[in-house]
């Protein structure tokens, strides 16, 4: 166990983001007390079942009170919502974070309502699993992934150095970019394929020649994998897609012109031009493995904190 690096965390949202966070945050000790709060009066009853917390708070303002570090972890359509009923509760010098998907229409969203008296520093962990709600959550999620702060101009250093070690002490790999950038990015490698999955296994569930019975019969693996995507919290990814909207809507374009290459090569039986793609983009999964990143959602992170090296 470490020695806390905070007297109070307050955890706004307790899902499978917020329970993992707290889960590492009670399994180290890196607060004194922590109060969880959520929308839901059941959820925050199952949270306290779990003993996710110290304290429980169906309103974030009063959860926020004398809380030196704030992490929101709500689908990012909520965020301005919760933004505007923690302001005024915020403790001078309190960090607030959050933990989204989507960064510039995150930071759209709570900027304007940030005392100049905190530290808002917007985050995003690269971490998370199809699955939502506080029993979902689990110890180690964090260990070895990515987490990308986008800072606002002026940040604070000695702040940032302390949500870096927050992060670090969950495990986490630390990277800084511009929202905007992050957007780009995050629509290519996780928003556009969380929206194909859903697309073919809508395209699946509507045929008429095949039936429903036959694709869970004989889904192969690849089908598999894309069920697992398509299963993802629906309220987590309407938001995302509305609110990472430009960044998605290039990449669909993007998206959609090479996937009509391939069609022509296919109806042209140009064997040689599938043939090249396929073999350029084999490259990427063995730069993806050599990288060491090629962590299977089903497996990664479930080993716990304390048995870190
Ligand atoms: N699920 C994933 O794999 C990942 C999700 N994220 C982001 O983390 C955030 C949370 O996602 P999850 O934990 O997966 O979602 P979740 O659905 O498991 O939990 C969301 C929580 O927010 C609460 N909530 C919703 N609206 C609220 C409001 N207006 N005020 C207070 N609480 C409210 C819900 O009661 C619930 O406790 C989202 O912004 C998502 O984009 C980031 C990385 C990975
Ligand atoms: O389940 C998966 O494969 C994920 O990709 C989880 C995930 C979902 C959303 C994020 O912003 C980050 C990670």
């Amino acid at each position: 166990m470490m020695t806390a690096m905070f007297d109070r965390i307050a955890l706004i949202g307790i899902g499978l983001i917020g329970s993992s966070i707290a889960r590492d945050v009670k399994e180290l000790g890196l607060a004194r007390d922590v109060v969880v709060s959520t929308r839901s009066a059941d959820t925050l009853k199952r949270a306290e079942e779990l003993a996710l917390g110290t304290a429980y708070e169906l309103s974030a303002a009063d959860a926020v009170r004398d809380a030196d570090l704030v992490i929101v972890s709500v689908p990012v359509g909520a965020s301005e919502a919760v933004a505007r009923q923690i302001a005024p509760h915020l403790k001078p010098g309190a960090i607030v974070t959050d933990v989204g998907s989507t960064k510039a229409s995150v930071i759209a969203q709570m900027a304007p309502h940030m005392p100049d008296n905190v530290h808002f520093i917007p985050g995003h962990p690269l971490a998370g699993t199809e699955k939502s709600g506080p029993d979902a959550g689990f110890t180690g999620l964090f260990q070895g992934r990515w987490c990308i702060f986008t800072p606002l101009p002026g940040t604070d250093a000695g702040a940032l150095a302390t949500l870096r070690a927050f992060w670090g002490a969950l495990g986490s790999k630390i990277d800084e970019m511009d929202p905007e950038h992050h957007d780009k990015v995050l629509a290519i490698v996780s928003h556009l394929p969380h929206i194909i999955a859903y697309n073919i296994v809508g395209t699946a569930d509507d045929l008429e020649t095949v039936t429903q019975s036959e694709v869970i019969k004989y889904s192969a693996s690849g089908f598999r994998d894309f069920t697992r995507l398509a299963a993802s919290d629906p309220t987590m990814w309407r938001d995302v897609c509305l609110h990472n909207k430009d960044a998605i809507l290039e990449m669909l374009a993007r998206f959609s012109e090479d996937l009509a290459y391939l069609q022509r090569a296919i109806r042209w039986g140009e064997g040689d031009k599938l043939f090249d793609l396929f073999t350029r983009t084999r490259a990427i999964r063995r730069s993806i493995i050599e990288a060491g990143q090629d962590v299977d959602v089903p497996d990664f992170g479930r080993h716990s904190l304390e048995k870190k090296a």
